[in-house]
């Protein structure tokens, strides 16, 4: 599914959270969204999963309009892994998977043998099948999160919108579930604040700076050493191979003009 945004504006309380982004994913692509704290991603992410009414602008999935869809039409398009994501404190991990069936059943209405083989899928994706009698207040944090992913594929959506999914997790389970994230068919716009795991999985980065999307494109072409200096406040020395790898040393942080100088 190809999601887009056009002039899309949010602004809460007076002031503009996200300015005039146009911004396209196409149908497969997996591409991470960048830019330093506060930039704005959560909320352009949650404009994108038709959380926030935007105050100007347009978000299609597929070309269409979503503006008036209900909830559940947006979920059975669209799975929202969330920051913080929180859940019932008494659930089970099955139990907490087997809520991104709700969409294509109803809350009300138990599951069907083929919920429950899609929810056995996504348990064992994130290697949750041993987990799954857990109750959620006994899990750790990478757990949870590793949960909310299982939660979100058995939703079967046709695009995942994830804000920083990786922040909990190992480096091991970091890698899988970018493994995972790049290999899916689905359509994959993920946040994430390590720059060298969205330069090796992302097919395209964008960057968020004060709510405004500013470069868009191979990860070669969106990090180069003045952005992550200019954007970020980092000095860092990038080496783009000719296979496409990026790695990025970083060397302090970048020297503000009168301030001190605080480089290893
Ligand atoms: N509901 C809200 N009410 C008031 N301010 C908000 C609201 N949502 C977001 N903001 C503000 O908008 C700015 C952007 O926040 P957002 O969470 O979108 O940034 P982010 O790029 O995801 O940040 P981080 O990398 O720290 O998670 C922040 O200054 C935040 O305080």
């Amino acid at each position: 599914m190809r999601i887009e945004a056009e002039g899309l504006t949010w602004a809460v309380a007076g002031r503009i959270i996200v300015r005039d982004v146009g911004l396209r994913v196409e149908s497969g692509e997996t591409v991470g969204l960048i830019g330093p704290n506060g930039s704005g991603k959560s909320s352009l992410l949650r404009c994108l999963a038709g959380l926030r009414t935007p105050a100007a602008g347009v978000v299609r999935y597929d070309g269409q309009d979503i503006r008036g869809w209900s909830a559940r039409r947006i979920a059975t398009s669209v799975a929202f892994v969330q920051q913080a994501a929180e859940a019932d404190n008494d659930l089970r991990v099955a139990d907490v998977v087997s809520l991104g069936r709700t969409p294509h059943r109803g809350p009300w209405r138990g599951l069907g043998r083929t919920d429950r083989l899609i929810v056995e899928a996504a348990l064992e994706r994130l290697g949750l099948t041993g987990l799954r009698s857990g109750r959620w207040r006994t899990l750790s944090g990478g757990e949870r999160q590793r949960t909310h992913i299982a939660r979100a594929l058995a939703q079967q959506p046709r695009c995942i919108l994830l804000d920083e999914p990786t922040n909990h997790l190992d480096v091991r389970h970091q890698l899988e579930l970018m493994d995972l994230l790049a290999g899916t068919d689905q359509t994959v716009l993920v946040a994430l604040h390590d720059l060298s795991l969205a330069a090796r999985y992302c097919d395209r980065l964008v960057l968020v700076h004060h709510g405004r999307l500013i470069a868009g494109g191979t990860p070669q072409e969106v990090l180069t050493t003045e952005r992550l200096r200019d954007v970020f406040g980092v000095d860092a020395h990038l080496d783009h191979d000719a296979l496409g790898n990026t790695s990025i040393t970083y060397r302090g942080v970048a020297a503000r003009e009168g301030g001190p100088v605080r480089q290893r």
